[in-house]
């Protein structure tokens, strides 16, 4: 399957730190790679080279197999949408004038919102569960509610990649379950950082598991995704059970039972 986006041997520096070394992986059309690993593994910087942030010390990031750094900005915004760990929103506005800001990569500045864009709003705000909210400053949101607006503009967007960064954070059960399903649903090419690993077991197709800036494995989730390797990786006992309902085992960390003490 075509690669949309790759990372061949790419390291990145920053200031002293080796954020990310000899990192190789690539995202096919249509899945989901799911982006995971320790506190500082270097997911996040990995998101930020990937939509042409930061530039790698070494190695190619490529999009299309054309280097990310010959696209120009407002092309990349037109073909991917990106949402941040806790991007800082502009407070003044209502809920619906921020998820109607998806639609700037796609405007001039003076063109008009046609009943098009505002289907599209009407969409994007049901699916996220935003609809009662819309007239609502931003100030006034919870921060899942936030979340689920950011989440709605990338919609309004329309691109055909979706890089998203810790998406559940902030939301309840529900609206993580709600949240992962939607995107999964909408057949782009996503990659998406994630701290649940039964979120990333759920979800995703691929994973790239960091640790440390380096690729400890990458592949098919089922592959990937093992007790003995996430108890290396972090450094916790890892056990995986079946799940009693569905097709596929339920990760578990624990801490080590302390030995009885015989007096
Ligand atoms: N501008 C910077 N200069 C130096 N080091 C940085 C800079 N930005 C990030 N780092 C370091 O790079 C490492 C990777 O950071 P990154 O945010 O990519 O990790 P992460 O896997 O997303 O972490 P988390 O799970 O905590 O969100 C961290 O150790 C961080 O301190």
């Amino acid at each position: 399957m075509a690669a949309v986006l790759q990372l061949h041997n790419v390291s990145l520096q920053l200031g002293q730190r080796t954020v990310l070394d000899q990192v190789t992986c690539r995202v096919t059309a249509g899945r989901v790679l799911g982006v995971v690993g320790p506190n500082g593994a270097g997911k996040s910087s990995l998101l930020r080279l990937l939509y042409g942030e930061l530039a790698a010390s070494q190695g190619q990031v490529l999009f299309h197999n054309k280097s990310i750094s010959s696209y120009r900005r407002a092309e990349l915004a037109r073909q991917m949408a990106v949402v941040m760990q806790s991007p800082v929103p502009v407070f003044s506005l209502t809920t619906e004038q921020m998820v109607l800001l998806g639609l700037v990569p796609h405007k001039r500045w003076f063109d008009p919102t046609t009943s098009e864009d505002q289907q599209q709003l009407q969409l994007a705000l049901e699916k996220t569960g935003l609809l009662e909210l819309r007239s609502k400053p931003l100030a006034e949101l919870s921060g899942g509610e936030l979340q689920r607006a950011f989440i709605a503009r990338a919609l309004v967007q329309n691109a055909k990649v979706l890089l998203l960064d810790e998406p559940t954070n902030h939301l309840d059960v529900h609206y993580q379950h709600q949240i992962l399903q939607l995107i999964r649903q909408l057949n782009l090419t996503i990659v998406c950082c994630l701290h649940d690993l039964n979120l990333a077991a759920s979800y995703c197709d691929d994973i790239l598991l960091l640790d440390q800036g380096r690729v400890q494995a990458f592949g098919p989730a089922e592959q990937v995704l093992t007790a003995e390797r996430l108890a290396q990786v972090f450094q916790q006992p890892c056990l995986m059970v079946p799940h009693a309902k569905l097709a596929r085992p339920v990760i578990h960390f624990y801490q080590q039972q302390r030995e009885a003490r015989h007096e």
